[in-house]
């Protein structure tokens, strides 16, 4: 079990249980180096799907956890729950109205230490994501980071998540996040296609995330964790 080491992750690949990946894909982004594969996405995801994906997932070693979107989807199995929190959303049951209903369903049986939760911070007006809950994606950069440190010194959520899911993000506020943190690790995710965008978002966060460039372009999304670990050699020499 490896689900104390979330701390440590540079590099995670997302993966969504409503798109199709052949077995070659998955082995190559199984056996990339990359940090973990993080199962998940806003639509679509059903019970079917997401022990399917698990199940195929589990031939290989690295963690794999689930990124809770839908009560019914919810599979035993995965190593950790990271549960979203959308922290700039319109309405109350993205923040935290469909979790107390998932409380009142699953009650004892929840294994509160393997259950992480997230602040999503939501900022492509274009995503899935941003349209299904509402999210007021217009913020100013003061405005994300006041977030931010809310969920940090607040709500002392572990993780800050700066989605930008389906473009690149506007890395000047994702570094004004990052400075507002304290104690909570940064997720970035958004965009991110190749060594060099894999680069830019490493630098101004704690843990990148690589979702759609998997379905678009295999071999430029397995440069994106290279990319991600010869920065933390450089890191680790200096
Ligand atoms: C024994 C055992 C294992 C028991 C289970 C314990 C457990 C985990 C219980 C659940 C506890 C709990 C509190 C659950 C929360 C339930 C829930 C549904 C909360 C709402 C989560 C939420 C805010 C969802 C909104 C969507 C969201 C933020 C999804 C995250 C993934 C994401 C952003 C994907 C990217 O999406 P998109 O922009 O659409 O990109 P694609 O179009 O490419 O998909
Ligand atoms: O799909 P992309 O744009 O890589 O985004 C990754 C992830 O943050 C989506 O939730
Ligand atoms: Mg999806």
């Amino acid at each position: 079990m490896q689900r104390q080491n979330w701390q440590n992750w540079r590099h995670v690949f997302k993966l969504d249980p409503d798109r199709i990946l052949t077995d070659e894909a998955l082995e190559a982004v199984c056996l990339s180096g990359s940090d973990a594969i993080m199962v998940g996405g806003s639509s679509g995801v059903t019970y079917d799907n997401t022990v399917d994906l698990l199940s195929r997932i589990r031939q290989y070693e690295l963690p794999c956890v689930l990124e809770v979107s839908a009560l019914e989807a919810v599979v035993p199995g995965f190593d950790l729950y990271l549960i979203p929190m959308v922290l700039n959303t319109g309405q109350s049951d993205w923040l935290i109205g469909q979790h107390a209903r998932a409380v009142e369903r699953f009650g004892y049986m929840i294994p509160w230490d393997m259950l992480v939760p997230e602040g999503y911070i939501v900022l492509n007006p274009d995503s899935t994501v941003a349209r299904i809950t509402s999210a007021d994606t217009r913020l100013e950069a003061a405005q994300a980071a006041a977030y931010a440190e809310v969920a940090d010194k607040l709500l002392r959520l572990p993780i800050v998540y700066v989605e930008y899911s389906g473009t690149f993000g506007d890395l000047e506020l994702v570094a004004d996040v990052r400075r507002s943190l304290g104690e909570a690790r940064l997720f970035y995710g958004g965009g991110i296609a190749d060594a060099e965008s894999a680069r830019r978002a490493a630098a101004v966060s704690d843990t990148i995330v690589v979702g759609n460039a998997v379905y678009t372009d295999l071999d430029r999304a397995l440069e994106t964790v290279k990319a991600v670990q010869e920065r933390r050699m450089i890191n680790e020499e200096v």
